[in-house]
């Protein structure tokens, strides 16, 4: 959690108390359905919460914004950006049924109220979103077919509606084909050494209605 008041300083009481909740409830839902590996779970606040929160250096999220996180696993990125943004609603995706239980108990362990969840591939969700993020779930090629259609048409930030997305490695060529595309190293704002290859790639889509 010290982790986390190092890059966050100013968190309400509520936001602390939440954050610091993640850990037992990852470890209790993690034994009775493994969403997270034992590793992870013992560096949840570097590699899960504090990785998640690379977006909430990026942007900051205007009360009121709509944000859909595809493929949500056990609940990141979206979960410590419900947290962070607790007037923001998320809407939290995944395919595999068993990860979205452990979210929706995550979810009502911290007595979030900023979070839906669906079981679902994220073709067949048919919302329009301010922001659409995600974490290591498909390459951007695929991942912008499968959200095609989803952007809000109002702009409610100074940037563009579009995808923020937490990725790692070379993305050179998987990124060739978008012209605006921005790529920001996470290791700008965080300085430990597993935030060395790590990126936040955000990339401006149009509304398509
Ligand atoms: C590698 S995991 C990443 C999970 C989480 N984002 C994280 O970073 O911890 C990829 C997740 O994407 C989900 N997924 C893959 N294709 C999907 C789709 N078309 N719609 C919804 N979820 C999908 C998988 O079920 C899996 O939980």
């Amino acid at each position: 959690m010290e982790l986390i008041l190092k890059y966050f300083p100013h968190l309400t009481e509520d936001q602390i108390t939440k954050f610091t909740a993640l850990q037992s409830l990852y470890e209790d839902w993690n034994l009775k359905i493994n969403v997270v590996s034992r590793k992870d779970i013992e560096e949840l606040y570097l590699r899960h919460v504090l990785h998640a929160l690379g977006i909430a250096k990026f942007i900051s999220f205007n009360n009121g914004s709509n944000i859909l996180d595809v493929g949500t696993g056990g609940g990141f990125p979206g979960i410590p950006l419900a947290i962070m943004f607790p007037e923001c609603s998320f809407h939290l995706v995944d395919s595999i049924a068993k990860k979205i239980k452990v979210v929706d108990e995550v979810v009502e362990g911290l007595g979030l109220e900023n979070v839906k969840t669906t079981n679902s591939r994220v073709e067949d969700i048919h919302g329009h979103y301010d922001f659409i993020i995600s974490r290591a779930v498909a390459a951007m090629p695929t991942f912008v077919h499968w959200t095609k259609g989803k952007i809000a048409k109002d702009q409610k930030h100074t940037i563009k509606n579009g995808i923020l997305y937490l990725k790692g490695g070379d993305l050179e060529e998987e990124l060739k084909d978008y012209k605006n595309v921005m790529v920001h190293n996470l290791s700008d704002y965080f300085t430990e050494g597993f935030y060395e290859t790590k990126k936040l790639v955000y990339l401006p889509l149009k509304y398509k209605g």
